[in-house]
């Protein structure tokens, strides 16, 4: 099969979080697989060039549909760690794409949807028919919406579309503008509640929802949030219209690339290890405090890693690190605020622990820390508010760092409790989960791993290792969704 992504992000050349890993990692398994993927990018002046081989000039002028006239663009095309990949960079005053970030700017909307209709435009002219075109969160929501109403009857007839949503939280809320800059131009039509108009904001068009309607087969990144997008607030108000559209709707669980994410050979970290070796994992931690210049003490270590958000449940995060503290534990986080007011708070608590021994907060995104954190670290907390799939935890499990989550979306379909789990024998449980978000039920979970760390090593070494057993990789999601391919490619 020939297989297209369209996304706003591929690690390690793009990424602000775990849509970068997905993308990067499900491509490199359908490639293994046998079939012919390509991905198309937006060209960030602030992404890593140094992640990319053999950059060069695929198309030199391609003319986007913009507002009645044209933008022009170069599409440039290179090799992200064997991935073939191609970048649409634009030449005008919008510097869609020059803003020193991804996301966060006030034209958000426009800059995707832009992106969007130059990747379309891009497959059109180049005479790129893939199979599937595989669009991912509401910066491509708009790719099915103009596939199907523009492209198709310019020649794009056989194409079909897999939609994954990784954040409901995000949608992409926008004016009736985007229509007419896009070439959607009859208003009433797309206007409509069957069609883009947002559920509850009846004189805003959403993207996401454009994605659900248009699509041939919709996803979310485990099955449990799946069934919670559908019944609960954490659809963010699209539940009714997954509802409308269940019968092409439902959740594939991510996997993790190990090819990347694996400590028998990591690159980012001094000591290899696996299950048969774990006594080197130590000499990890250890290399981790002598970088972050921590106590080297006869201490449990506990981490988290993630983006600093309201969905990671931040004041749980917080309460986390002054709960190991006080139960004679180090704690390293690795953090990047996405809202100016939760990254003072953390600045803040930075300033406040600077001196503390046993304690590290180092704010902002280092992909090699991370390796190394998730080698050196016993445990790992990811207390979110709510958590489509969640890779922390994954990564956590085969790095032999115990995870400690809320029992929501993913991180119930990944982590069973060590005391109380009932659909898992002992030797297949992995981790501690809790419900409430509240400090209580957070303690109550990272107590008991503390509990174990101190008062039976052994038992705690060998959960971390029925953990590291786990199969997590990409082998079976990715069989998931050629099976969805092949669904929608006969439809
Ligand atoms: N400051 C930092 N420095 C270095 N590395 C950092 C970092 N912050 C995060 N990372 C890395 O980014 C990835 C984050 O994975 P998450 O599952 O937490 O994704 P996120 O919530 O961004 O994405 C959404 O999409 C993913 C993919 O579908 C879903 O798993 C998830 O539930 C959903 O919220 C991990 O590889 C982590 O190591």
């Amino acid at each position: 099969m020939y297989i297209v992504h369209i996304a706003s992000e591929c690690a390690p050349v793009i990424k602000a979080g775990g849509l970068g890993d997905v993308v990067y990692g499900l491509s490199r398994e359908l490639e293994i697989r046998g079939h012919c993927v390509e991905i198309i990018l937006p060209m960030y002046d602030c992404m890593r060039y140094d992640q990319i081989w053999g950059l060069h000039e695929a198309y030199r002028d391609l003319w986007v549909p913009w507002y009645g006239s044209t933008i022009h663009c170069t599409v440039f095309c290179g090799w992200v760690h064997g991935r073939l990949c191609f970048f649409i960079q634009p030449h005008s005053g919008d510097n869609f794409f020059n803003r020193g970030h991804y996301y966060g700017a006030l034209d958000d909307h426009m800059r995707f949807a832009f992106f969007s209709k130059a990747a379309l435009e891009f497959l059109l002219v180049s005479n790129k028919r893939p199979d599937i075109i595989h669009c991912h969160d509401w910066q491509t929501g708009l790719v099915p919406v103009m596939l199907f109403e523009i492209y198709k009857w310019h020649g794009m007839w056989n194409q079909r579309v897999c939609y994954t949503i990784h954040n409901f939280k995000h949608q992409g809320i926008a004016g009736v503008d985007v229509l007419w800059a896009t070439g959607l131009n009859n208003e009433p039509y797309y206007f409509s509640y069957d069609r883009l108009r947002d559920n509850f904001n009846d004189t805003a068009i959403n993207f996401m929802k454009g994605g659900i309607v248009y699509s041939n087969f919709v996803n979310t990144v485990s099955p449990h949030h799946a069934w919670e997008a559908r019944y609960s607030e954490v659809g963010c108000g699209l539940g009714h219209t997954l509802e409308i559209h269940h019968h092409k709707f439902g959740g594939i669980l991510n996997g993790i690339d190990y090819n990347i994410w694996n400590p028998e050979l990591d690159n980012y970290i001094p000591y290899h290890y696996s299950v048969d070796n774990f006594e080197e994992k130590a000499k990890n931690k250890k290399a981790l405090r002598e970088r972050l210049l921590l106590r080297d003490a006869d201490k449990p270590l506990v981490c988290y890693i993630g983006r600093l958000d309201d969905q990671k449940g931040v004041h749980l995060v917080h309460h986390s690190i002054y709960y190991s503290l006080n139960r004679g534990a180090q704690f390293v986080l690795l953090g990047s605020p996405t809202e100016s007011a939760i990254g003072s708070w953390f600045w803040h608590e930075k300033c406040h622990l600077n001196d503390n021994p046993d304690c590290h907060l180092e704010l902002g995104f280092n992909e090699e820390l991370a390796h190394l954190i998730y080698a050196g670290a016993d445990i790992i907390v990811v207390p979110s508010n709510y958590e489509p799939c969640g890779l922390t935890q994954m990564i956590g499990l085969k790095y032999g760092t115990i995870p400690i989550v809320r029992g929501v979306g993913g991180l119930l379909n990944t982590v069973f409790d060590y005391d109380y789990d009932e659909l898992h024998l002992p030797e297949e449980r992995n981790g501690y989960v809790f419900f409430q978000p509240d400090n209580h039920a957070l303690e109550s979970a990272l107590g008991r791993a503390l509990e174990l760390w101190y008062t039976s090593p052994k038992e705690f070494r060998q959960l971390a290792m029925q953990g590291m057993a786990y199969d997590y990789s990409w082998n079976h999601p990715g069989e998931k969704y050629l099976g969805v391919y092949e669904h929608i490619r006969h439809k």
